[in-house]
């Protein structure tokens, strides 16, 4: 019997032709189709393994059809493919089932690489797991700015007991990987490290995911989560993301410490140690009614919060440098370090994929380029529009702020705001409405914003 097929997604012909061309010559079957419609029943037709999905489709969004693709192929591995200017719009693929992403344009061993990793279980996202097994712990391991050395004291103090913690930060700021280092670190937890992503999860599957359920006619009997993690830790990624009445479930667990798999299945007493995360501020939650105070309470006995990347200082230099090592030894590519300018390039960025989106710029530089220094042309076209701070204001050597940690040091809201938007406007070849897609905003906010402050617009409308 053939291995399943590679589903590719994509509305233009080229894409699909080199795509294909390329992953056929390494021996796959793929599979190819132009729409969300048609992607969804080539996927119901042939199961695939992996589906490269482009974000933006005639009929409509790749982040939708990747959670749509999921619910219908369970093992299917979604991949993401974005163009430059909208890395965000990956990361949000990424929480909703992606397993990796790929910038456009594609280097054939770039494709093949990630498509090889998905296959054999690993992805940008999954490897922390892996290491994290066998380490320590990984956060720590990269970062010694203040902000993450009071996270890292946290989860050293408190890995040892069975207290619910709940993990705040923006998208890709480590939260997981903080779940995976305080299982590690226990020293009393011989279970497993069980994840559950409450946002990509199918609501109608939740419970049985969480809670098991007994043999039926047509299902097997399924282990439920809080089972797997007996002794172990079990983590509600995206907790908020639960329904109402699975959030009133839960908390009902949670008081009487009782399982009862669906279907009448024994009871058993629960023993995992809860670790949830969220994205969104769980208090705003709360607040706005979306999220029970009774099942937050519960649940953030220990509250740690993990800084953006934006926040971390020199760890972004750390992280990368590290990160650099660890892929040319993964990949065997020849880089040893990166410039001054990417330093300082890196320094100045926001990172709004915050870690992931920095490894994923590492890893696309060491692939795509032959070393050994990274240089500012080898990056992203996104960030090589980005100026580097004159010599003396940048965080490297930065005379007035010596050892500055903060990007930010000195700089008004309004500032970090208009230096972003010519940044964007300068990677877009002077283009408005590029820039402004990329941004996510409309031209005239931009045309409004460049005339407040005096700057000649090319192609400006008048009046
Ligand atoms: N301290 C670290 N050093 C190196 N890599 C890290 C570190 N922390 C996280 N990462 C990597 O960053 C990526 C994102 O991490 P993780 O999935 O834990 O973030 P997250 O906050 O849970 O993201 P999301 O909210 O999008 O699910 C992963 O690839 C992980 O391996």
């Amino acid at each position: 019997m053939s291995p399943p097929p590679i589903l590719i997604v994509d509305d233009v012909t080229t894409h699909l032709t080199i795509f294909s061309a390329t992953l056929e010559a390494e021996g796959h079957d793929v599979i190819t189709a132009r729409s969300c419609q048609e992607a969804l029943e080539l996927a119901q037709r042939h199961s695939p393994d992996i589906a490269l999905v482009d974000l933006v489709l005639p009929d409509g969004d790749g982040v939708g059809l990747i959670a749509k693709l999921t619910s219908c192929v369970p093992t299917l591995k979604p991949i993401a493919v974005t163009a430059f200017a909208s890395v965000d719009r990956a990361v949000s693929a990424m929480r909703n089932g992606a397993v990796d992403f790929l910038v456009k344009p594609l280097a054939p061993d770039q494709l093949v690489s990630v498509v090889n990793n998905a296959l054999a279980g690993r992805s940008v996202g999954q490897l922390s797991e892996e290491s994290m097994a066998r380490s320590s712990g990984l956060v720590g391991d990269a970062g010694s700015s203040q902000p993450m050395k009071d996270v890292c004291e946290t989860i050293r103090a408190v890995a040892g007991s069975a207290a619910p913690v709940f993990i705040t930060g923006e998208s890709g700021t480590g939260k997981v990987t903080a779940a995976a280092t305080l299982h590690a670190q226990s020293g009393i937890l011989t279970g497993q490290f069980v994840k559950i992503d409450c946002s990509t999860t199918d609501p109608e599957r939740i419970e049985a995911e969480l809670l098991g359920h007994a043999a039926t006619a047509d299902q097997a009997e399924k282990t439920g989560a809080v089972e797997r993690a007996k002794d172990g830790t079990l983590l509600l990624d995206e907790v908020c993301a639960l329904s109402p009445i699975m959030q009133a479930r839960l908390l009902n667990i949670l008081q009487s410490g009782r399982v009862t798999p669906l279907g009448g299945g024994a009871p058993y007493l629960m023993s995992c140690r809860f670790v949830c995360t969220s994205t969104p501020d769980p208090a705003a939650e709360v607040a706005a009614g979306r999220f029970r105070a009774d099942l937050f309470y519960r649940l953030n006995v220990v509250p740690v919060h993990l800084p953006p990347l934006r926040e971390r200082g020199m760890d972004v230099i750390e992280i990368a440098e590290t990160e650099l090592d660890r892929l040319c030894a993964q990949e065997g590519r020849p880089f040893r370090t990166l410039s001054d300018g990417v330093k300082s390039v890196f320094l100045e960025h926001t990172w709004p994929g915050n870690i992931r989106e920095l490894i994923n710029v590492i890893w696309n530089a060491a692939l795509l380029n032959d070393g050994p220094v990274i240089e500012i042309s080898d990056l992203p076209p996104y960030l090589r529009g980005i100026r580097p701070s004159p010599v003396g204001q940048s965080g490297l050597d930065n005379p007035r702020f010596p050892g500055r940690t903060d990007p930010f040091e000195g700089r008004t809201l309004a500032q970090i705001e208009q230096q972003a938007i010519e940044a964007a406007i300068q990677a877009a070849n002077g283009s408005v409405p590029a820039a402004a897609r990329a941004l996510d905003v409309s031209p005239s906010t931009l045309y409004r914003k460049l005339e407040n402050w005096g700057k000649p617009v090319r192609g400006a409308r008048k009046g």
